[in-house]
């Protein structure tokens, strides 16, 4: 990377995504520690193969509404301030207002998320998705539905947004990594039924 390291857009067969490594570098430490004390961090089960199984990570809904995926609703709990002013600052980047906001905290290189889209009818036919990381940097996958794959790196302080037609013709997921051994916190602000 060159000594400049601002906002790109990546052009994608079907999709863009807003890639930006040092977005929040100078506020990453103090966003880490403030969500990881403050969110009231939730382990929820998930059912796969016919069996309930607790999701290899843990999270917190927050925002103006509640959220349903894979069969389930969850209640959002209230903005936290810091997240809210987070959302303020992408807004401004991504021209873009965000109502929601899933937090995942991956507690160690074992904790993942499988392959999915973010396609749920409440987000609208083709939504833009914010993502924030903090703390041990992770690989984040992309396939295309046609087989073509990318990765990037999301490191501490890194912005990616997913927009365009993405969510419906590549999926993401975020791999377990043996050698990951610190924490790591991301968000993904949301807007429900953008115009
Ligand atoms: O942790 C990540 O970077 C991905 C999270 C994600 O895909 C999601 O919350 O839908
Ligand atoms: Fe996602």
């Amino acid at each position: 990377m060159g000594l400049w390291s601002g906002p790109e857009w990546l052009a994608l067969n079907q999709g863009r995504l807003l890639w930006w490594p040092d977005a929040f570098r100078a506020e990453a430490d103090c966003w880490q520690a403030t969500l990881a004390h403050d969110i009231p961090w939730q382990q929820h089960r998930l059912r796969m193969f016919g069996q309930e199984v607790n999701e290899p990570r843990l999270s917190c809904w927050m925002g103006d509404w509640p959220y349903r995926y894979s069969g389930r609703e969850r209640r959002q709990v209230p903005w936290h301030p810091l997240v809210q002013a987070m959302a303020g600052r992408l807004e401004s980047i991504c021209g873009q207002s965000f109502d929601g906001v899933l937090l995942n905290c991956y507690r160690h290189g074992q904790d993942s998320m499988g392959w999915h889209a973010d396609d749920e009818p409440e987000l609208g036919p083709n939504p833009m998705i914010a993502s924030v990381s903090l703390g041990q940097p992770r690989r984040f996958l992309l396939r295309h539905e046609a087989g073509e794959q990318r990765e990037l790196l999301l490191e501490h302080g890194s912005l990616l947004v997913m927009a365009g037609e993405m969510q419906h013709h590549w999926r993401h997921a975020l791999p377990r990594m043996a050698r990951a051994e610190g924490v790591r916190i991301n968000l993904t602000f949301r807007r429900r039924n953008p115009g």
